[in-house]
């Protein structure tokens, strides 16, 4: 089975130093939803890894989560694509859990559920963070430069292999190896 792990804020939608606290400040990217459906068609499965320390921090909570995920699923349904589950950490930092990324315990979970070898497969983020928890267990990671995208490639120190993509659309065209457009002459 294919499988792609996907970073929810600043991937598929917009990210905000205030988090994303309600479906209202849910905003897919342009062209990410579209993106999903294009993996969908090529037989891919999708599914989010998210940190939700929002929620250990009581600036929402879990049916809050749960309404911004509906909003979620039912957009990328709007354009024809599937997610197929999320994963999500609601801790804290200083609850040393085993989930928040870039601990990896999400992405065994997700190796297990689905029963993959995460060995080179595609882990899309726009934090350091969600590039360190895909390189430790073998991931191919992507960053993209929406989101904290920017700043997560001046900052640098990025793991060995990462290539960076302008958004999810575009490491979406470089996974189909989609032809270059041509146009007649
Ligand atoms: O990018 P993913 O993992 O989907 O979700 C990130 C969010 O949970 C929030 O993560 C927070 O990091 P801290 O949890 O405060 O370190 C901040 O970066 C917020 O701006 C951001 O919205
Ligand atoms: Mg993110
Ligand atoms: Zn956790």
């Amino acid at each position: 089975m294919k499988l792609v792990i996907l970073d929810r804020d600043g991937v598929i939608n917009q990210d905000s130093d205030t988090f994303i606290k309600t479906p209202d400040e849910w905003i897919p990217i342009p062209g990410s939803l579209e993106a999903i459906a294009r993996l969908n068609q090529a037989d891919y499965r999708v599914v989010v890894a998210t940190n939700q320390s929002g929620i250990a921090r009581g600036m929402f909570n879990i049916m809050a989560l749960n309404a911004i995920h509906q909003k979620m699923h039912a957009a990328a349904q709007s354009v024809g694509a599937e997610i197929d589950a999320v994963f999500f950490c609601p801790h804290a930092q200083d609850d040393h859990c085993d989930c928040r990324k870039p601990k990896p315990g999400m992405l065994h979970t997700i190796a297990k559920r689905y029963d993959v070898s995460l060995k080179g497969l595609p882990l899309i983020g726009d934090s350091l963070r969600d590039l360190q928890a895909g390189f430790v267990v073998g991931c191919a990671p992507y960053l993209v430069l929406t989101g904290k995208g920017e700043k997560t490639r001046e900052k640098g120190g990025l793991p060995p292999g990462t290539t960076n993509y302008p958004n999810l659309a575009a490491v979406v065209d470089h996974l189909l190896k989609a032809p270059a457009l041509t146009y007649a002459v």
